[in-house]
């Protein structure tokens, strides 16, 4: 890193010239961590900057980050603080406070009168350079005074004098130097010197649906699919017309966005059939991923989901709920796909003139053609922006990538860019499930927000060291968005552990991150696979139609729709709960349960006093919502958990009270506390805290 001195004068060029700055300023985070991309936030999320910053012997000095906004506006700086545990660390918390591309960076300075302070109060009461150390104090202070704003300059100027003043017991004035109102002073304007800058970082800011959001996923085909008992047709496809009947009850479980698999004609060569089996059919509708016929491709809707205005009036029906429509980008094609015949150049024929069918090792995509981007780079990249466009000028704002690791990582870092330059709000989620180098370097490149492997993390262990990494360094740079179920993966975690399970799964990934998703039917508990070890659903919706019968299920009791509106309804309730860095965990001994907290600080002017679901904000400007779950779906558990009790913004000995979100029930805690969770009667505590009056 280049660190520019403000004291170094013009370099020249015939001598060696020191890289490091006046004041060192060494490994800034988050630009350590995200490279030479941009680091990432929502507009209002705050986030820590730190760097190492320290100086030749015993001087002292100060630190601060600076925000510059997109228009150039440098705001007021952070002051930041040190570590004390001897690294030479430094942090302030920031917050962008709007969209665009943002700048950071720190600042360092010698500070004289902290280091005079110092000094003196060592020496002072020794009596040891008595009337010389308050000289030197009192033409520091009539230095600072000359760089105040006005309002501030008459304060320190009379302290100048103090210090000289003779008459004046040297204890005295000694303490006039360590009042309070000429600290805060200080503060806000420190007397600086050797001042040091590091570069400007890149901070790209979206909006907030880029960290925040719940998900649900359907197929909108089968929503209003029907059957002819008699079997004298086949079935018939549900339409956008009869998907948007489901939309108020989506929106009634608190969903903020819908995601569409692939909605484009369906190929017939290859199609598959039901249970993934290799022939179909002949009322059978192929996998949607199986993109392109003689109706259209990527550009062009299944005539069976209806027209270009029924989908225009289904995103409509969901702006009007309150919810954003995200689509599948899945980019190949089946045998049938228009590209195949225009463009076969886009495609790597074997030695016998075959193209080979697309994989993911072990999953095979028979009915699918891989895109070859090497072979016409520009020719596929210009083709794959228009259906970006397209899709953008009707209404869609939100792509959920299909299998981007499989693409180069330079065609998204591209098309990812070029769209932002004209459509900022424009979100693309990655369905990259592979090692972390892609998955990370995807998200560094321009994706806003990444799948992730929560549906094969159960254990205490586990959840802990996965979410430590994913709300630690790699939340500068990833962004969560964390699916209980998808039409792929039907956890055994699911299989065995029946309605229980399916409750704390979702709790988890509602309060732990802050965009967590749902594949239609997990509130049905639907968990039969298609054999037993397998992840795959039986008679999976990716194969064939699947209308559900929600009624029945409310009228019987037998979905969590209702505990998914509850999950939903605290996130609306609770800012901490959508952010990620406020993650804590805490300790229990007893390794299936697992406790952990979120806690933010909401500026005063938001606070919401009592906030709502019979909650009150701590402090009437902090946010904390604590969680302990009963991770075993079968058993009882009861454990002693210990509280990391600084994270939740108390102090170590303080006795407060917990209200449980769920039972309305109100416990005094302290440090230790004795908690036991049933599964089968509720397997979780959800508190809001409220510190005891007395
Ligand atoms: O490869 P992933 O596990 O990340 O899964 C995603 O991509 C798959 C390919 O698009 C997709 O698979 C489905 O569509 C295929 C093409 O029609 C078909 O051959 C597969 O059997 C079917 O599962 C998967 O759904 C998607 O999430």
């Amino acid at each position: 890193m280049r660190v520019e001195s403000r004291m170094s004068g013009k370099p020249d060029s015939s001598k060696p010239v020191p890289r490091i700055g006046r004041i060192p300023i060494l490994d800034v985070e988050p630009h350590r961590t995200c490279g030479e991309w941009p680091a990432k936030a929502v507009v209002g999320e705050t986030f820590t900057v730190s760097a190492t910053v320290f100086r030749e012997g015993h001087e002292m000095l100060g630190a601060a980050v600076v925000l510059r906004t997109p228009d150039g506006e440098v705001l007021a700086p952070a002051t930041m603080t040190g570590h004390d545990d001897g690294t030479d660390r430094m942090s302030a918390e920031v917050t962008p406070t709007g969209p665009g591309h943002w700048h950071y960076r720190v600042e360092a300075w010698g500070d004289p009168i902290a280091h005079w302070h110092h000094d003196a109060l060592i020496k002072v009461p020794r009596g040891q350079d008595v009337e010389l150390m308050l000289t030197e104090g009192s033409l520091l202070f009539e230095r600072a005074a000359k760089g105040m704003p006005p309002k501030d300059r008459p304060r320190l100027t009379r302290l100048a004098k103090q210090l000289a003043d003779v008459t004046v017991d040297a204890m005295e004035r000694l303490d006039a130097a360590g009042r309070p109102d000429v600290l805060d002073v200080l503060a806000r304007h420190p007397l600086r010197e050797l001042v040091t800058d590091s570069p400007w970082f890149p901070l790209v800011v979206h909006r907030e649906r880029a960290l925040t959001g719940s998900w649900y996923e359907f197929f909108p085909r089968s929503e209003g699919s029907t059957f002819d008992p008699l079997g004298r047709r086949g079935p018939m496809s549900g339409t956008f017309r009869t998907a948007a009947k489901r939309l108020p009850a989506i929106a009634e479980m608190g969903f903020d966005v819908v995601y569409l698999p692939p909605i484009h004609p369906i190929g017939g060569t290859f199609r598959k059939g039901p249970n993934n089996t290799l022939e179909a059919g002949p009322y059978d509708p192929g996998s949607p991923w199986a993109i392109g016929s003689a109706e259209g491709g990527h550009d062009a809707i299944h005539p069976d989901l209806g027209t270009f205005a029924d989908f225009k009036a289904f995103v409509e029906a969901a702006a009007d709920l309150g919810m954003e429509v995200a689509l599948d980008l899945a980019l190949q094609c089946s045998p049938d796909h228009p590209w195949v015949t225009e463009h076969p150049e886009w495609f790597t024929k074997r030695a016998d003139g075959t193209i080979a069918y697309a994989e993911n090792p072990p999953k095979k995509y028979q009915d699918i053609y891989p895109l070859n981007f090497d072979n016409d780079p520009e020719g596929i990249y210009r083709e794959v922006l228009r259906v970006v466009r397209l899709w953008m000028d009707h209404g869609v704002r939100i792509f959920r990538v299909d299998n981007p690791h499989t693409k180069p990582v330079p065609f998204w870092e591209r098309l990812l860019a070029e769209v932002a330059e004209t459509d900022p709000d424009v979100l693309f989620l990655a369905e990259a499930f592979t090692r972390p180098a892609m998955m990370h370097t995807l998200a560094k490149i321009g994706f806003h927000q990444s799948y992730t492997y929560f549906t094969w993390k159960n254990s205490q262990w586990e959840l802990e060291q996965y979410f430590s990494e994913l709300a630690g360094p790699a939340a500068a740079y990833m962004r969560p968005n964390v699916f209980v179920n998808t039409p792929d993966i039907l956890n055994e975690y699911l299989v065995h552990g029946g309605r229980p399970a399916f409750e704390i799964r979702a709790i988890l990934a509602a309060l732990l991150s802050p965009t967590w998703g749902v594949y239609s039917g997990y509130e049905l508990i639907e968990n039969t696979p298609v054999r037993p070890g397998s992840e795959e659903y039986r008679d999976s919706e990716k194969y064939q139609y699947r209308p559900r019968d929600w009624e029945r299920a409310e009228r019987e009791g037998t979905t969590i729709a209702p505990l998914i509106s509850r999950l939903n309804g605290f996130r609306r309730a609770h800012p901490a709960l959508r952010r990620l860095r406020d993650l804590r965990f805490h300790s229990v001994d007893q390794h299936e349960l697992i406790c952990f907290s979120k806690k933010l600080t909401i500026p005063r002017s938001e606070a919401r006093p009592g906030g709502t679901g019979g909650s009150s904000p701590l402090t009437g400007h902090d946010d904390v919502v604590l969680a302990v779950v009963n991770l075993n779906p079968h058993q009882v558990r009861e454990a002693t958990v210990h509280l990391d009790l600084p994270a939740l913004g108390l102090a170590p000995d303080a006795e407060f009270a917990v209200t449980d979100e769920f039972s309305g029930e109100t416990y005094t805690w302290r440090q230790a506390n004795y908690v036991r969770l049933d599964p089968h009667v509720q397997p979780a505590h959800i508190f809001t805290l409220r510190r005891n009056e007395s």
